[in-house]
Formats: structure tokens, C-alpha cells, sequence
């Protein structure tokens, strides 16, 4: 088979129902590039590269690889011609080992012996852009590092050139995403090429030679990366610079919200990930939970929002003693969640957006009143959202299925935010949004602090964390290393209580 030297993409154009998520946009990439692929929610980067992938025919325009025409009607043409993609979400069958999932349509394999055949391929690939994987080893017991490394073995198995990767460092630990850079340099020198989608402006730096940006379905900008800073790109992006800091009002908190005594959690395999924690979050404040995620923030929330058992300790809410009793319970004592993994679960696919945007809410007072819902004001409810959180969507009724990753993000934070609950729970609520909507979330959680309320806010990004908290709690192992000052701390000290050093007399311990 030739190889990919050089792919076109002219003209393209692509609507979906009252959105024209393409218009005429040209993308050139050539053998050794990483061409990073810039935009804000709903620019129409992910309609464009399914569109490459095959899973979408375009509605004019033509892709060419080394000048040759090509007819993409679905991901096996796609694949027959060099293109790969990896999406945000792995399509691995979790109760299959790696080899299974890569030998899965895989065709050249021979008729006698093939899985020898396979853990020979496999072994070699890993071998050569350091992919390690454990060809035995069943999905459900690989971390999200391993799981995307099996999904690039595959891809390169079945003879990708072009990779196509959807935010891959979104799942990853920052050293699985210093890993997965190293493999896509080697790749690289293979001759490869990748094109990555990403929203982090310091990973299309560090790891891209080139640049393309969208906005509002069309082609802005596309730069060398070597004559652009971070700066540029925000510019490029959403057309003026983003805040390096952000205002609060000065006012000391008030009375405690949430109060976390000698909690103790374990995970789902019944083994201790929440060890004998103790802190408070108190009105007019945003505490902060630092960590490298997998060390039992998630679990930690869980337990507080009841979703999972707590073994030890107790959880109080404005008072009142709430230890391990039910989900709804504590909602209904004014708790909001904002959950990690929010596109499964704060919402439904198939409902409307305006049904999504009152979601557990939709038989209460005011949205519901003797078993009947008031219509007009879900709509209205549903528009101050969609104005006030920028919520980029055709209309309110269309399935929230159809919206860009970052606009359902965004209906969601919205959502939770907007009815000023007591203790609003955050965890990881920028993920995959682009700077300009990311900023405006940050000065959200900021607004809901300074008009009373009390934030959790659990972040991976130690920057976002100085930018917005009163007071950072560091998580290591499923215990609290240390609480700190952010106006007295250094983000150095944060990364390495991160890592597992405590600081004597730095701050609060437990
Ligand atoms: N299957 C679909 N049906 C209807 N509209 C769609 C569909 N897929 C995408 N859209 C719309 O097309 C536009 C572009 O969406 P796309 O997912 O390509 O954006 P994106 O740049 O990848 O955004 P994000 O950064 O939020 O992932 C959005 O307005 C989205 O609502």
C-alpha cells in the first residue's frame, strides 16, 4: 500500500438540521506533521475529522491523498486508505484481553496459528514505539493510559499513517500524557502523521508543528508553531486575550456547609481509596482538591453526594448529619453536583435540551405543578441557560445527543449552577472546554462564592485551582497531604505534596 505523503481536505462543507457545522474549510497535513486542531465548543472539529474518518459523508467537497481522489462512505474506507482515529471515548470491549480487542477485524491475520501471529505484530509494535502493553491482560484492568495505548496498537495494526486523536489527554495522568507525546514523536519519525484535537493551548505548543483553527464551522487561522506563543492561539481562537487572574469579592466565609469528619471510603474492589479525611467548606469559600486523579477524589464525592458508601466517619450537611443517606436526600438539602463523567451521567441523550436543563427538577415547583409541567417556563428557564452559559445549539429541542462534547458540558454546568445551590460539587468542570468557556465557568464558581454559596471544586489543573480557591486541599493516596493558602504557597510545593510530600506546618493536615 502507498503511504500517506501528503491528505487534502477541500471545500468541505456539512449541515446537520439548522447548523452548518462546516463551511467550505481546507485542511492540508503531511507525512512527520502534528497538526494540532484548534476551536472553540462547536466550531466543527469533530464533525470534520468524522467526516475524514468516513462516518460522515460531506455535503460538498473532495479529500485527496498524494493527489488522488478519495471516496470515503465509511471507517473501512477510511481505514483502507491510512486513516485512523482514536475518539475521546475507547471502543474496546471490556471483558476481551488486548489481543482479542486488536485481533477484532483484524483481516490479514493468517488462517493457521493466528494469535501467534498477533502476539508477534503486537509485541513488535510495542517494541518499536514503546506501546507497552500486556497482550493477556482484560480491558477492565488496564488504567485509561493503557486502554488508549491498546487503541493505538490497533489503529497502527491496521496500517494507520494518519491518526486521528479527539482530546487524548483528557483520561490521562499529566505523566500518561508525557508518555503518550513520546510515542507520538516516535511515531512521527516512522513517518507517520497525527492530527490532534485538543482545548490544552500548552500541549498544541509543546507538541505540534503546525496549527489550524476553526470558529463557528470555518477555517480563522493556521500557523506554524514555531511563530505563535499561547497567547496568539487564544487570540486566534475567541478573538481576545484570556484572564490570567480573576476577581473575588474580599469577604471572609461564613458558617460551614460541608463538614467531612474522619471519613473513610472504599473503592469498587473493596479496598480502602478514602483514608480518614477531615475538612470543612464554608460559606463564601471554594476549596480546592488537588491530586492526580485515581488517588480518591472521585470517590470521595461519591461518598459526600451519596452515590457510595461511606465505611468510617461522617458527612455533614449546613448541620445536619448525612452519612450515607440516599442521592436525592442530600440534592434536595441543596446540593449540586457537577460529576466527572457528566456526558454518561448528568444527562439523557434522546431527551430535548430544554427536558435536559431541568432535569431531576422537572416535577418540583416552580417547573412542575400538580403533576403538570409548566411548559413555558421550563422554555424560558432553558433560554436564560443557553444565553447566559453560551450554549451553542440549533434550538431547545433538539436532543442533547446532537450537541457538540463542550455544549452539553455546558448545559450541564449551567444547569447546576444557575440554581444557586448551597454547596455546589465541581469535579473537573472545565474538561474539555475551550479557554474562552473555561474562563467564564471559573468566574461562575467565583460569582456563586461571593453571593454565599459554599464550591468544592476537584481539578487536575493546578493553575485553574490558584486562579479561583480560598483554600487548596492536596490529595495523595486517598489522604489529605495538606491544606494550604494559595496566596502563601507555591504551585511547586502543591506539585510535590501532589506527588506524596507532606509539609510540616504548611497549612492543615489531618
Ligand atoms: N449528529 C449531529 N446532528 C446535529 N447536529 C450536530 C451533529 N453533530 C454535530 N452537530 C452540530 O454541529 C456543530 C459542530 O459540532 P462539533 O461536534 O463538530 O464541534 P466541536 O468543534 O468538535 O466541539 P467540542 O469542542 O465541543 O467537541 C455543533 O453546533 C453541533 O451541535
Amino acid at each position: 500500500m502507498k503511504r500517506i505523503e501528503k491528505l487534502e481536505m477541500k471545500g468541505i462543507c456539512k449541515s446537520f438540521v439548522g447548523v452548518r457545522a462546516n463551511r467550505n474549510v481546507d485542511l492540508t497535513i503531511e507525512k512527520g506533521d502534528i497538526l494540532g486542531l484548534l476551536g472553540e465548543n462547536g466550531a466543527g472539529k469533530t464533525t470534520l475529522m468524522n467526516i475524514l474518518y468516513g462516518l460522515y459523508m460531506p455535503d460538498e467537497g473532495q479529500v485527496h491523498v498524494n493527489g488522488q481522489p478519495l471516496h470515503l462512505k465509511s471507517p473501512k474506507d477510511s481505514m483502507k486508505a491510512g486513516i485512523g482515529m482514536i475518539h475521546q471515548h475507547f471502543m474496546l470491549i471490556q471483558k476481551h484481553t488486548v489481543l482479542e480487542n486488536i485481533a477484532l477485524g483484524y483481516a490479514d491475520a493468517p488462517f493457521f496459528f493466528p494469535q501467534k501471529y498477533m502476539r508477534k505484530r503486537i509485541e513488535e509494535y510495542s517494541r518499536k514505539f514503546g506501546l507497552e502493553v500486556d497482550p493477556d491482560k482484560k480491558i477492565w484492568e488496564l488504567s485509561a493510559g493503557e486502554q488508549q495505548r491498546v487503541e493505538i496498537l490497533k489503529a497502527l495494526l491496521r496500517n494507520a499513517d494518519l491518526l486521528i486523536m479527539d482530546e487524548p489527554t483528557s483520561v490521562l495522568t499529566p505523566l500518561e500524557a508525557d508518555e503518550l507525546f513520546e510515542i507520538l514523536r516516535k511515531m512521527i519519525k516512522e513517518g507517520h502523521s497525527v492530527i490532534l484535537i485538543s482545548h490544552k493551548l500548552e500541549e498544541i505548543i509543546s507538541i505540534c508543528n503546525r496549527v489550524m483553527v476553526m470558529r463557528k464551522g470555518e477555517v480563522t487561522g493556521a500557523a506554524e508553531i514555531k511563530d505563535v506563543t499561547k497567547v496568539d492561539l487564544a487570540r486566534m481562537m475567541i478573538g481576545r486575550e484570556i484572564s490570567a487572574s480573576y476577581e473575588k469579592a474580599d469577604i471572609r466565609p461564613g458558617e460551614p456547609v460541608l463538614e467531612i469528619s474522619s471519613l473513610s471510603v472504599n473503592s469498587d474492589q473493596g479496598l480502602p481509596i478514602v483514608k480518614n479525611i477531615t475538612m470543612t467548606v464554608s460559606r463564601n469559600e471554594i476549596l480546592g482538591i488537588a491530586g492526580v486523579s485515581g488517588n480518591g477524589q472521585r470517590e470521595l464525592v461519591e461518598a459526600v453526594t451519596g452515590l457510595r458508601r461511606s465505611e468510617e466517619g461522617t458527612v455533614s450537611l449546613q448541620g445536619r448529619e448525612v452519612t450515607n443517606k440516599s442521592a436525592r436526600t442530600i440534592h434536595n438539602l441543596g446540593i449540586n453536583h457537577v460529576p466527572e463523567e457528566r456526558i454518561k451521567f448528568g444527562t439523557v441523550a434522546n431527551l430535548q435540551l430544554f427536558e435536559n436543563s431541568v432535569l431531576k427538577k422537572h416535577h418540583e415547583k416552580p417547573f412542575s405543578k400538580n403533576m403538570l409541567m409548566n411548559y413555558p417556563l421550563i422554555k424560558n428557564h432553558t433560554d436564560s441557560i443557553i444565553e447566559k452559559f453560551h450554549v451553542d445549539a440549533a434550538s431547545i429541542n433538539v436532543p442533547v445527543k446532537n450537541l457538540s462534547g463542550g455544549n452539553i458540558q455546558k448545559l450541564i454546568l449551567g444547569r447546576e449552577i444557575a440554581s444557586e445551590p448551597s454547596l455546589l460539587i465541581a469535579a473537573h468542570p472545565t474538561y474539555g472546554l475551550d479557554v474562552g468557556a473555561a474562563e467564564y465557568i471559573r468566574k461562575e464558581l467565583i460569582s456563586a462564592r461571593d453571593r454565599g454559596g459554599a464550591v468544592l471544586l476537584v481539578s487536575e489543573d493546578l493553575e485553574e485551582l490558584f486562579q479561583v480557591c480560598d483554600r487548596i486541599a492536596v490529595m495523595f493516596e486517598g489522604k489529605i497531604m495538606g491544606i494550604v493558602d494559595p496566596s502563601n504557597c507555591d504551585i511547586d510545593e502543591i506539585g510535590l505534596m501532589m506527588a506524596g510530600t507532606s509539609f510540616e506546618g504548611k497549612g492543615e493536615t489531618n
